[in-house]
Order: structure tokens, then sequence, then C-alpha cells
């Protein structure tokens, strides 16, 4: 796991589609096409903004699929995930994209899941571009998260947790008319992409962002399980980093790197000293 910290949630957000550019550019030049995952809530504003103006990526060529959905939610409602995605993503790219398999709040939960997890199932993702919650769910996955469903696309409860996160981020008025449901890609499924780019700023994630990254690999901290992926790449803003332990991410450093490699920044406590160029990286096992 490779952990970046950026002075703010812009350059954060600006780091992080620029790898996942670069990733979707490689996996065009070696295959031909490719598959990503997209997230939606505010932690994705600046990755996406920069995603849709990265140059030489033949969008064409690229599938896309979404990661989670509020079950019965009207894709005019302003909290919808599918109107999220068009407004901030689809509709702005130079070309349509391959295809854009979004998941339908509206219809039938266990056939919305079996439906995309038939088109998933043909496709090996080769980006997932995913955030965190203040619970630390990964997707839709709340604490305690399934970590063993091998089904692609879950119907799940959401917690108290989550909808009051999504009630203070704006998206709706009241608690009451937060949806108690929603379709989310599985724990495993996230897991299978080749990598994962996850971004996270704001100070209400620092918590979440400790149990995640320092913490045990936990359903109790959903978004733990990435500390077992092989190719992870986290982006923080300072406010979200500013719980991690700073001989942790040291100890991280060292491990990660052979005793060769000086690490990026002799700072001994980098999250709170960004390099001039914005970012401190750390990375682990
Ligand atoms: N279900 C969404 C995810 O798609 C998102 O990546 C994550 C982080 O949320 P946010 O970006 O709003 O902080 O949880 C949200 O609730």
């Amino acid at each position: 796991m490779e952990l970046s910290i950026f002075e703010d949630k812009r350059q954060a957000g600006t780091a992080a589609a620029v790898e996942g550019a670069r990733l979707i550019r490689e996996a065009l030049a070696s295959k031909g096409h490719a598959a990503i995952v997209v997230a939606t809530g505010a932690s994705q504003f600046d990755m996406l903004d920069r995603l849709v103006a990265e140059p030489e990526i033949d969008w064409s060529c690229v599938t896309v699929f979404h990661l989670d959905e509020y079950v019965g939610l009207p894709v005019t409602h302003p909290a919808s995930f599918r109107l999220y995605l068009w407004q901030r993503f689809i509709s702005r790219l130079p070309l349509p994209p391959a295809a854009y398999h979004f998941l339908d709040g509206q219809a039938a939960p266990k056939s919305e899941c079996a439906r995309v997890a038939s088109l998933i199932q043909q496709h090996r993702i080769d980006v997932a571009f995913v955030g965190i919650g203040e619970n630390s769910h990964l997707a839709f996955n709340d604490p305690p998260a399934d970590f063993d469903t091998e089904a692609p696309f879950l119907e799940v409860e959401l917690d108290e947790g989550c909808r009051l996160q999504q009630l203070n981020e704006g998206w709706f008025p009241s608690l009451a008319q937060v949806p108690r449901q929603a379709l989310t890609m599985s724990i495993r499924q996230i897991m299978k992409s080749d990598a994962v780019i996850c971004t996270v700023p704001d100070a209400r994630k620092a918590r979440a962002v400790r149990a995640a990254f320092e913490g045990e690999v936990s359903p109790d901290a959903p978004a733990s399980i990435l500390q077992k992926h092989p190719h992870v790449q986290v982006y923080l803003d300072r406010s979200a980093g500013s719980l991690l332990s700073p001989a942790t991410t040291v100890i991280r450093r060292r491990d990660s790197s052979s005793e060769a490699h000086e690490p990026h920044s002799p700072q001994p406590n980098p999250q709170l000293k960004p390099r001039s160029a914005g970012s401190t990286s750390m990375t682990s096992n």
C-alpha cells in the first residue's frame, strides 16, 4: 500500500486522477481496452474534475462500472449517484465510454444485482476509484462488512453513521429522507480490481483513515481490507491524515522499501510537513 499525504484536497484529488489515468492508459496500451469502477460523494469531486481533463485516454475503449447506489431513489433526486456520475463524469468525457454500467436503484434490488453481476463478471477491472466513509465503509459496505460473499453486488442496510454522513454532506434535507437500503459492489469484487485508487480528504475522515490503514483488518473497519490488496494507492489531504501515527508511518515506509531506499522525505513526521511539491509518500505491504 502506498499512502500519499497532500497539503489540500485539490492536490490529493489531482494526484489520484493523474495516477488513475496513467493506469488506464497502461491498460489501453497493453489490451486495447480498460475497465474501471467509479465512486461518488464529496471525496471524488477533485479527482473526477481532473480525470475528465486527462489527455490521451481513448474513453471509447473504456468500460465504466458504478460502485453503489441508493435503493428507491429516482435519478432526478439531487443525491442520486447516477445523476452525480452523469453530471460529474460521463457527460464531461470528451468521448462516450465503451459502456457505462450504472446501478438502477429503482429496479428490483435482487434482479439489479444479478444484472450488473453478469456484466462485471465479463471484465477484469483495471482500476477502482473509491473513497471511504466516516464509518470506514468501502462503497456502501457498512460495518460489520461481509468480507466473504462471492456475489459481486449486494443489497445492504445502511447504518445510522452512514446515513448521518449523507445528511451532513447536504445531499438530503432530513435523516428521515436518507434511504435505509442501498446496492453496493461487494468487498470481494472491489478487491478483485488490479489497482485501487482511494481518495480521502477532510478532517471528518481522520478517524476512519486511522482505523482503515493503521488498525487491524476487520469487518468493523471495512476499508481496512485494503491493507490486503497488492496495489492500493491512498491519497489523503493533511486533515484526513492528521491522526496517523508518525511512528507507524515511518515503520511502514521502512517495511516497504528495501534498506537501500531512502524515504521520500527526511522529515520525521512527514504528514505534518508536506513537501513543497505537495505530498509525502509512505508505503507498506
Ligand atoms: N457510498 C459512497 C461511496 O461511493 C463513496 O466513495 C464513499 C465516501 O463518501 P464521500 O465521498 O461522500 O465522503 O461513501 C459514499 O457514501
